[in-house]
């Protein structure tokens, strides 16, 4: 099947291959068809490449390597390498074999070699004699099948694979496996390389598809990249119009630059994904497939010519130029002939020397060889460039420009020296790099511990520095309270001493006063409020004692309820006298009726006595509370008058501020005395209130007094009537309505007396009430007054110094308050002190802790600073090569020769080596330890 039939809507077409495999084809199958001729190729000579171009996901590697452990699962590579080997060992004995491996891939276009992953940046060289290589990659000598095998996992395990949507584990690079058969023919020296490039390329992914994100996504952008330069030199290599191939662009192109229209047979295998899912993609792998079937490469065989080949060359060489010489001289003669001016006849002129000819036979250089026949090719250095093109295995791959082959060779070596300098650099950046990673988290992480510990101490240094203005603040007040309270101090002793003198002053005015004025009673010892509650009890208890009701007024009240009773028992009893005994005993209850009315008459004059007297101290009472009120008016004039004067003294002795005080003290005074004064205006009023009702109520108790006179006169009209009429017993009736009328009438009397009467007490209680306090307050004014009158001719001085009492009293309690402050800005202080002192032993702590972890930190830095140092040192020592370091590395360098004949390999095995000739027991003798044993 060599046609793939596309049914889609984007392209319904057929692609045409030289095979198609389909999804049942086995590993073996495909390797029959695609590895068969690239090893004879190889075998022989040429160089040859087989690379897996496909969606990743779609089986390049399982193409190429697959399963190694498995016969049925391996790739192409593990089945190469077996059929190399097995046909090495089944050559002839006289051709001796040499395979050198190499394994490398390219990563974010960068070539690192997986058999020593630590040359992960190498440069790509190109020179005429090697065309295009890597230049400082490892080439492992190997003898056997296992080795190879060995040289592959090593390498395979130093691959960058990562998990993708469409592969677990996809390739995120181009693999290229190498290996080198080189073989020399032992008969006649002549020797042959063939080099066979395995290329495992990325997948082609669309980033969408594969979920490729973060480093993933970097390597998916280079895979894609590269691939696209690898596209580009396809299309000029296949567009038949491009004079410029670009394999320059990329790693991979110009690594495969032999490989791609140069020096090499390729096989192209393309992988495609059975999907439609991945329709797109597989078309463009299919149109990448169909392009690249176009180029035409120009294969030659690396040889190099055996000395019998050379000498037949030499000696053919020769000829040629005996031939040249000859030829030359004759068109010297003819030359000759014409410059003299002659002329030579056309049939003698020198014929045309076929020089295609003479120079085809001797560079031809056929590219069928059998086993051990190796081809003639021309070498000799006299032979035009493109003749020693053809020898040299002609570099056809490497554009030409037209420029001449030693500027080429100028060229390309100073290419060389740049792509090493650029290798260096970049290895040297790197480095670099890395060590700025370092440095960089490093620094990161100090410059984390430094803003740590830089927010700690700017905190530490903002708390300090409001310790600092706080100390300062409570030093500064503590210094201004100091000032202040030393001021007062002076201050106070300067008033302490005033007041000592007026002190004096006021004892010596008060021991005069006291001589002037003797004690007056026991009750001055008493305070003023105890001594005038005392007199006030006292005074009531004497007004109260002459109106006390438990007196005269009860015995009154009895006789007069006795009188009533006696008339409820003359009603009762008032029948008409019968008997003369009976009429005996109602003029006996009529006589004593009669002394009891006058006995209410003499009651009810008490009574008139007893309110006049009341009305008289009434009239009393008012006339002297005029008198007191003047007195009072009189009191205040003259303590108004006086004020003023020792106010007017004051302000003309102490100056605006003590103005300022005497006009407040004068203002309190003065609110004081209004208030005071109020007061007593309205108790007036009160008591001039009172004193009207009591008149109303005297002027209705005098109404009723006479209205009682009335009744009393008519009770005893009536008596004498009853007095007259004691006899006629048909009178009895109306007497007896009468005493009823009369007896109703004085219970009235009574009950109205009685009201009257309580009211009156309270009245009068309340009324003494007020006499006592004003007789109280009048005494003290009058007290006041006396005292003022005694002490008249000092009122300027006790003035001043009651002014001067306050002041000092203000200025102590200003003292007071200033020593109080004192103290609390003292225990403030020192709370401030024991703050500071804690902080600053904190501020020592932090300090402290501070410095040891810088010096944990340095030696942290001084420790790291070493492994670091160890690490490059061995790192050195790796890429030195040090034979201890890397004994695989030094051991895989040494050839490791072997021969046809299915021989084993005999590298270092001495009695196999002694023998120099071609005897067949020794197929596998070393040609390179031979040459040590010579
Ligand atoms: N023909 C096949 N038969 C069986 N399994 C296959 C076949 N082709 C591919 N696979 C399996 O598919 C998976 C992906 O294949 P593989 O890794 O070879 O893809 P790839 O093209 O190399 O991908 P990438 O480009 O991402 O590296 C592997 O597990 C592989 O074994």
């Amino acid at each position: 099947m060599t046609n793939v039939k596309f049914e889609s809507k984007e392209y319904p077409g057929t692609f045409a291959f030289d095979r198609i495999f389909d999804w049942q084809t086995t590993q073996q199958q495909v390797f029959d068809y695609a590895a068969g001729a690239v090893i004879e190729d190889v075998m022989r000579g040429y160089n040859g490449t087989i690379f897996a171009y496909g969606q990743t996901g779609s089986g390049k590697t399982h193409t190429m390597m697959g399963d190694m452990e498995s016969d049925e699962w391996k790739g192409l590579t593990p089945r190469l390498v077996e059929t190399i080997f097995s046909t090495i060992f089944n050559a002839p004995s006289n051709l001796e074999f040499t395979v050198k491996v190499s394994y490398m891939e390219v990563y974010m276009e960068k070539i690192r070699d997986l058999l020593n992953p630590v040359n992960d940046n190498l440069p790509i060289h190109e020179d005429k004699k090697k065309g295009v290589y890597v230049k400082g990659l490892l080439e492992v000598f190997v003898g056997s099948v296992e080795e190879v095998y060995d040289v592959m996992r090593r390498g395979q395990g130093a691959r960058i694979v990562a998990s993708t949507n469409m592969n677990a584990e996809s390739s995120r690079s181009h693999s290229i496996f190498m290996m080198q058969i080189s073989l020399k023919n032992l008969v006649d020296g002549s020797s042959r390389t063939g080099k066979l490039y395995l290329v495992d390329l990325a997948g082609s992914e669309k980033v969408g598809k594969t979920g490729a994100a973060g480093q993933t996504l970097e390597e998916a952008k280079m895979i894609n990249r590269s691939l696209s330069a690898l596209g580009m030199v396809i299309n000029a290599l296949t567009d038949g119009k491009s004079s410029h191939v670009p394999y320059r662009d990329s790693k991979l192109t110009r690594i495969l630059q032999e490989s791609l229209g140069g020096n090499s047979r390729t096989t192209l295998i393309i992988n495609c994904s059975p999907s439609s899912f991945n329709e797109t993609e597989t078309i463009s792998t299919l149109r990448f497939g169909m392009r690249a079937k176009t180029i035409k490469n120009k294969a030659k065989i690396n040889a190099e010519l055996s000395p019998a080949e050379l000498k037949n060359l030499l000696k053919k060489a020769k000829h040629d130029i005996s031939q040249l010489q000859v030829y030359i001289s004759s068109l010297e003669n003819e030359a000759k002939i014409w410059r003299a001016g002659s002329s030579v006849p056309k049939s003698d002129w020198v014929p045309a020397l076929n020089v295609s000819g003479l120079i085809g036979e001797s560079a031809t250089a056929s590219p069928s060889a059998s086993n051990g026949n190796l081809p003639a090719a021309a070498s000799a250095s006299a032979l035009p460039p493109h003749i020693k093109e053809l020898i040299d295995g002609g570099r056809s791959s490497t554009p030409q420009p037209p420029i001449s082959q030693d500027e080429r060779d100028a060229f390309l070596q100073r290419e060389n020296e740049l792509g090493d300098q650029l290798a260096e650099a970049q290895a040297a950046l790197r480095s670099v790099q890395a060590k700025v990673d370092v440095l960089t988290e490093e620094l990161n992480f100090l410059k984390g511990r430094g803003g740590e510990s830089g927010e700690e101490n700017k905190t530490l240094q903002g708390t300090l520095a409001e310790l600092r203005v706080e100390l300062e603040k409570v030093a500064f007040e503590n210094k201004e309270s100091t000032i202040t309270i030393e001021s007062l101090k002076d201050a106070n002793g300067e008033l302490l001493k005033e007041v000592e003198t007026l002190k004096k002053q006021v004892v010596d005015a008060q021991a005069s006063a006291q001589a002037a004025t003797p004690v007056e009673d026991t009750a001055a010892s008493k305070t003023s409020a105890e001594e005038k509650e005392w007199r006030k009890r006292e005074k009531m208890e004497q007004m109260m004692a002459e109106f006390d009701p438990s007196g005269f007024m009860t015995d009154k009240e009895k006789q007069i309820r006795e009188t009533m009773i006696k008339l409820a028992h003359m009603k009762e009893n008032l029948q008409p006298p019968s008997t003369p005994e009976e009429i005996a005993s109602q003029h006996v209850a009529l006589i004593e009726a009669k002394t009891q009315l006058a006995q209410q008459d003499q009651t009810i004059d008490e009574l008139g006595h007893k309110i006049n007297s009341i009305q008289d101290e009434a009239n009393t009472f008012k006339k002297k509370k005029e008198e007191q009120e003047k007195k009072i008016a009189a009191l205040e004039a003259e303590y108004q008058e006086l004020l003023d004067k020792t106010i007017r003294d004051e302000e003309v002795q102490g100056g605006p501020q003590l103005s300022k005080t005497i006009q407040d003290i004068k203002s309190r005074l003065e609110a004081q005395f209004n208030s005071k004064r109020e007061t007593q205006l309205k108790e007036i009023l009160e008591l001039k209130e009172i004193l009207a009702k009591r008149e109303n109520e005297l002027g209705l108790l005098q109404v009723n007094f006479s209205a009682a006179q009335k009744s009393n006169e008519e009770l005893k009209s009536s008596l004498s009537a009853i007095k007259d009429s004691a006899n006629p017993t048909n009178e009895v009736s109306q007497k007896d309505e009468e005493l009823e009328k009369m007896r109703k009438t004085m219970a009235q009397q009574l009950g109205e007396f009685d009201a009257m009467k309580k009211k009156l007490m309270r009245d009068l209680q309340n009324r003494c009430e007020k006499v006592v306090e004003l007789e109280i307050s009048l005494d003290e004014t009058r007290d006041q007054y006396n005292n003022i009158l005694r002490n008249s001719n000092s009122r300027a001085q006790q003035q001043k110094m009651a002014f001067l009492e306050r002041n000092l009293e203000q200025l102590t309690n200003v003292q007071k308050q200033l020593v109080e402050q004192n103290s609390t800005l003292k225990k403030e202080f020192s709370v401030a002190e024991r703050k500071m002192a804690a902080r600053n032993e904190r501020i020592q702590n932090l300090e402290s802790l501070l410095h040891d972890t810088q010096t944990k930190l340095e030696l942290q830095n001084q420790k790291f600073e070493a492994q670091l140092a160890s690490m490059r040192e061995k790192l050195q020592e790796a890429r030195s090569g040090n034979p201890q370091a890397s004994s695989w590395l030094y051991s895989s360098r040494i050839a490791k020769p072997l021969r046809g004949g299915g021989a084993n390999p005999t590298a270092g095995e001495d009695e196999d080596v002694a023998s120099e000739d071609n005897d067949a027991f020794n197929k596998r003798q070393s040609w390179y330890v031979s040459l040590l044993k010579k």
